[in-house]
């Protein structure tokens, strides 16, 4: 009888490590989980790994998302309004995590981590295999508990720095982020960009000046030639969320929705080393 414990797919860490050694950039997509429903996030889930995604940031629709656009704030009231909870997240993820091969990261807002209690949210996620997590809004004074828990339950912190983030603050998130350091693109808020700054380059260069951890760059990213742009600045990964969630959230039906993200999502993988 086979084994029926699903094995646990590599952490995020390793995922970056294996691209590395074959010269390949990771595609990160984001989704707001229950967007347009969570039958459609379980079958968005399965089509961005089958695709060839390498990590997948799944986000938990938030009352008072700060940092996110338009589109992604749109998702997260659809989604809420469903009534969409953390415990219909985790039971679906229950289901799903083992049918996916890439590491999934929880995107989520500091408040929705204290109203659980640190060690209550980070035992939860690990227990349903969930590899990491991403935070934006936790300030650098207060990751040392969060990521003390998540260190605890095996869980990958990832931490975010900005084009105004000072250097010696960037130098200590970068030194407390495991599985990446996310480099955000641009000031202001996600959302898809005409074009992608230049500025990314410099950055790039800057953090990895001070550390060997991957670094992936999300925010506007939202076509191929972004992908290949950021990808030749030296990012180890491309995060693309808004797009994605848009093509999701805003069609005719689920199933034009899942139809329309198997494309673009392919797109943005054959723009990719
Ligand atoms: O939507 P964009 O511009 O493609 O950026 C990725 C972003 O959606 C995702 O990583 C994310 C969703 N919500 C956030 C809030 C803060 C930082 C990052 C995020």
């Amino acid at each position: 009888m086979a084994s029926l414990t699903a094995t646990r797919s590599l952490g995020i860490g390793e995922t970056f490590s294996n691209l590395k050694k074959q010269g390949k950039v990771a595609l990160i997509p984001y989704i707001t989980a229950g967007d347009p429903d969570l039958k459609t996030t379980a079958e968005a889930l399965k089509v961005l790994d089958a695709c060839g995604c390498d990590i997948i940031e799944l986000g938990v629709p938030y009352s008072d998302p700060l940092a996110d656009g338009p589109v992604i704030q749109a998702a997260a009231t659809r989604s809420l309004a469903r009534g969409t909870n953390f415990e219909a997240i985790t039971s679906m993820l229950k289901e799903v995590v083992p049918l996916v091969s890439c590491p999934i990261a929880l995107f989520t807002y500091y408040n929705p981590i204290l109203k659980r209690g640190i060690g209550k949210f980070m035992s939860t996620v690990k227990d349903i295999g969930v590899h990491g997590l991403v935070v934006p809004d936790v300030p650098l004074e207060e990751t040392g508990v969060l990521r003390k828990e998540a260190v605890k339950n095996k869980l990958e912190l990832v931490l975010l720095t900005t084009p105004t983030t000072p250097t010696e603050r960037m130098k200590a998130i970068v030194e407390a982020a495991d599985g990446f350091v996310y480099l955000v693109s641009s000031v202001g808020v996600t959302g898809a960009r005409a074009s992608i700054s230049d500025r990314v380059q410099t950055l790039l260069q800057d953090i990895k000046e001070s550390t060997t951890k991957p670094v992936a760059v999300g925010f506007g990213i939202s076509k191929p030639e972004h992908v290949k742009q950021v990808a030749a600045w030296g990012a180890d990964g491309v995060i693309v969320g808004s797009a994605m969630v848009k093509l999701l959230g805003e069609a005719k039906s689920p199933e034009e929705g899942l139809k329309e993200l198997e494309s673009f999502t392919k797109s943005l993988k054959a723009a990719l080393p």
